[in-house]
């Protein structure tokens, strides 16, 4: 638990208001934490809006975390406070989560403040003074006292913003303080609701006559009368963006056209929250038997507690959280919905708008700033309502939360590596829960071994069928050596073929599984066995290439580092200089030459980086004529499409091999849950695995489905060799761009921890040596208990050229 105190705890302790209070100042210029004196007539709580001092300027602040412990400065370096604007602006408990989450994860409070809070917040509200006794007598006031009250009553509205105030009255603080402390006025903080709306150009179809160039075949004129189209079909109406985008065109083409009286250009106040397409309202499904009694047990959980929700792939998850949030709604009280990554979200959130319309609201990183504003002011607001989000989401400062879920909290994207504070949102979700007292549902149809292990402490829920009793898909382990024996060297194994063959004939739809982007990892000689590296990164450069004939290029995943694909070896000169692997371009190659008739869409990082991309793809998948979609690990995220009965994985391999003692969990995981998004309608699905090791592991247990054994094994080798979720670990990365400095750091670090108790593996260089120039070292603690060794110290002894950053539960040891 936090060591923060409240108020009450504070005065039953002490008898007296807190004497110090850290302030989050964020304003033009400056952010940061300053410890300020509080005063003995206030009674200053986390999430109060504060007036303080700051350089020559009163600035807005947030109090943030308030004691009695004398800070480690000089008294004349410590200001007092002025007033506060607005009490319990913030739920103090938000601040008492943020504090826990820099104090677990042993990074400054800022750098959380950051990654929970919009830039900018207060810079953009405005402190404002209302005259709450209109009755008021002047009489026995100082004269400042008096000149504002006068001032207050012969506004219309009885209220002024406080700098208006303090322009026209001389002293206006005092008179301020005197009149706050007879409850004769109140000082508020206005949210920025009317500021700087954003305006947005439409073009709205006018006429589509008009006076087009000159009613000849000019080329021009084709291109227009193409533009005044592609309107008429979206409702004679667009966004100029989209147009542009649509038609391929220029805006001046567009002015050309409103000129000529066709259309109309408009600036529009739009809401800059995403926007969301329009869907169709959807109500309450009648529940099957395992999800009625799932979600009646839900609904007696009123107060904190942790429930796992595990339900094989298609089991209805999604239908139990909504119908978990819908009576919150009604009582008024909110929710919080996270999961893994965006790619899935356009699904997911139009189930959730379907049923519960505009309270619903999304939340992630990949916000604008003016976007993630909007969002945020919306929350304050207090209607009840639904955020769903990536990790950040998870500060998301909803008042009066009533539910927090975690859907898929295997996933590791839940985790943040980098930068600091390397937070897991399921484990600040707890706290979280834990603070508001609200029940927290963790779903997955294949659960962490953390919270399997944890369970036994937590409420267990489970949904062992799909909907309506279908079955699971038959998964057929296809052993590729055996091909290759059999004189067939394509990538897709007999049985795929077989398979792939008849998709058409029976109008179904396939997904292929690749485990990496790109078209191969790597390109190297057959000849020498040089391998094309990054020259700025310790990995190796991965093949791409666009269409049959343009020219291949090599790029590095990690800094973007791009050249064209030699002809030759650069180390022999050798023209077998080629790619190895097989990535989604390959893949995607292969089925034009194949089954010319299969119609593909790639869904990879490469194809679904512009905005909306995801949404785009696949609705074009669900609704179009393509047969197939091939992809990476954004297909394992609960796609939910019924016409998809066949699943192909095209090599399970380069997942079994991964060098971390996580490889099987997560092999384990993408597998089954790959092979879950087929045979999710009325048709069963088949699962084709390929593999160079059948008789592994981890590929003999995602062909039974069986979670409980897998684990079970899992679990004894973790305990034998102390790791998680057993042993905890604690991963201290070391950057710099001098190879020297940073090993001698690490080196220096290393021997600093050999006086604790716990395990230190290393200093070692990391498995990617250097990124973007940066050489990269790395120390592992493994801790020998549950007290987690505070390494902040540390961070002293490292130059100012090498940054350390401390991972608390690392998910990825590279
Ligand atoms: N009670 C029900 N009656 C009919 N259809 C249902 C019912 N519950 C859910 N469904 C439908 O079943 C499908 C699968 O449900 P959902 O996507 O919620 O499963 P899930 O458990 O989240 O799966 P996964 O973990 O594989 O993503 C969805 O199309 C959903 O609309
Ligand atoms: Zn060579
Ligand atoms: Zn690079």
């Amino acid at each position: 638990m936090s060591e923060l105190q409240s108020v009450a705890e504070l005065k039953a302790e002490y008898g007296v208001s807190p004497a110090w209070v850290d302030v989050l100042v964020d304003c033009p210029g400056s952010q940061g934490v300053y410890t300020y004196q509080s005063r003995p007539d206030l009674l200053v709580q986390p999430g109060d809006i504060l007036s303080v001092p700051f350089g020559a300027q009163q600035v807005g602040g947030i109090a943030v975390r308030v004691g009695n412990q004398p800070p480690d400065l000089l008294p004349e370096q410590i200001r007092s406070i002025d007033s506060i604007v607005s009490a319990g602006f913030f739920p103090a408990s938000y601040w008492s989560l943020l504090d826990q989450v820099a104090r677990y994860y042993q990074t400054s409070l800022m750098q959380v403040v950051r990654v929970a809070l919009p830039p900018g917040l207060l810079a953009r509200s405005q402190r404002r003074i209302r005259l709450i006794k209109p009755d008021a007598s002047e009489a026995s006031l100082n004269s400042a006292a008096q000149q504002i009250l006068k001032l207050l009553k012969s506004s219309k509205t009885k209220d002024y913003s406080w700098q208006f105030v303090q322009r026209q009255v001389k002293g206006a603080n005092r008179g301020l303080q005197d009149l706050l402390k007879l409850n004769w006025v109140e000082s508020y903080l206005e949210p920025p609701a009317t500021i700087r709306p954003q305006l947005r150009q439409a073009v709205i179809l006018v006429s589509t006559q008009g006076e087009l160039s000159d009613g000849s075949a000019t080329q021009s004129s084709v291109r227009q009368r193409e533009i005044l189209e592609v309107l008429k079909r979206n409702g004679g109406e667009m966004w100029l963006t989209d147009l542009l985008q649509h038609c391929r065109t220029t805006s001046p083409t567009v002015k050309r056209l409103q000129e000529q009286g066709c259309v109309l250009l408009q600036g529009r106040e739009v809401l800059r929250s995403e926007h969301a397409p329009d869907v169709e309202q959807d109500a309450a499904k009648v529940l099957t038997h395992h999800q009625a009694e799932v979600l009646k047990k839900i609904h007696t959980v009123t107060a904190f507690e942790k429930i796992l929700l595990h339900g094989v792939t298609g089991s209805g998850k999604t239908e139990v959280y909504l119908q978990a949030i819908a009576p919150m709604l009604q009582r008024g009280q909110s929710a919080l919905v996270l999961v893994p990554e965006i790619g899935l979200t356009p699904q997911l959130t139009d189930r959730f708008r379907a049923r519960f319309g505009d309270r619903v609201c999304v939340y992630h990183s990949a916000l604008s700033d003016g976007e993630r504003f909007d969002t945020w002011r919306q929350m304050l607001t207090g209607s009840p309502q639904v955020v769903i989000g990536t990790r950040s989401a998870v500060f998301a400062p909803l008042p009066n939360l009533g539910l927090i879920v975690l859907d898929e909290e295997h996933d590791s994207s839940f985790k943040q590596d980098q930068p600091a504070p390397c937070y897991h949102a399921r484990s600040v979700a707890q706290w979280r829960a834990e603070l508001e007292n609200c029940p927290l549902i963790l779903g997955s149809a294949t659960p962490s071994l953390e919270t399997w292990l944890d369970s036994q402490s937590s409420t267990y829920l489970s949904l062992p069928k799909r909907i309506l009793d279908r079955p699971l898909p038959k998964i057929d382990i296809v052993d590729m050596r055996k091909e290759l024996h059999d004189r067939n060297p394509s990538i897709f194994s007999r049985s795929l073929q077989a398979q792939l063959k008849k998709l058409k004939e029976n109008n179904q739809k396939g997904l292929l599984f690749i485990h990496r982007r790109g078209h191969s990892t790597f390109v190297s000689c057959r000849s020498c066995g040089y391998v094309m590296e990054c020259p700025n990164c310790d990995v190796s450069l991965s093949y791409h290439h666009v269409h049959e004939t343009a020219q291949p290029i090599l790029r590095c995943h990690y800094c973007n580092y791009t050249q064209l694909q030699p002809q030759r070896c650069p180390s022999c000169s050798s023209s077998y200089f080629k790619n190895f692997g097989s990535g989604t371009q390959r893949v995607v190659q292969e089925i034009a030459k194949l089954f010319p008739e299969l119609k593909t869409i790639r869904f990879d990082s490469d194809t679904t980086r512009a905005k909306g991309a995801h949404r785009a793809l696949l609705s074009q998948f669900a609704h179009g004529d393509a047969d197939l979609l091939v992809g990476t690990q954004m297909l394992t995220k609960g796609i939910d499409l019924p016409q998809v009965t066949l699943v192909g994985i095209i090599s399970a391999d380069g997942l079994l091999n991964l060098a971390d003692f996580r490889a099987s969990e997560r092999a384990f995981q993408t597998l089954v849950q790959v092979a879950g998004r087929a045979g999710r309608g009325t048709e069963p699905g088949r699962v084709i695995l390929q593999t160079y090791a059948p008789e592994h592991p981890v590929i003999q247990a995602v062909q039974r489905q069986q979670y409980e054994p897998f684990v079970a094994t899992e679990l004894e080798q973790r305990a034998a060799l102390n790791y998680p979720p057993y042993g905890r670990l604690v991963l201290l990365r070391l950057s710099g761009l001098n190879e020297q400095t940073v090993r001698s750091t690490a080196e220096l670090l290393a021997d600093q921890l050999l006086h604790s108790e716990d395990e230190v593996l290393g200093p070692a260089p990391a498995t990617i040596a250097k990124i973007n120039q940066r050489y990269r070292w790395q120390i592992l603690l493994k801790l020998t208990s549950d007290r987690i060794p505070n390494v902040m110290e540390l961070r002293s002894q490292c130059p100012s050229t090498v940054s350390l950053t401390i991972d608390v539960d690392p998910m990825n040891l590279m």
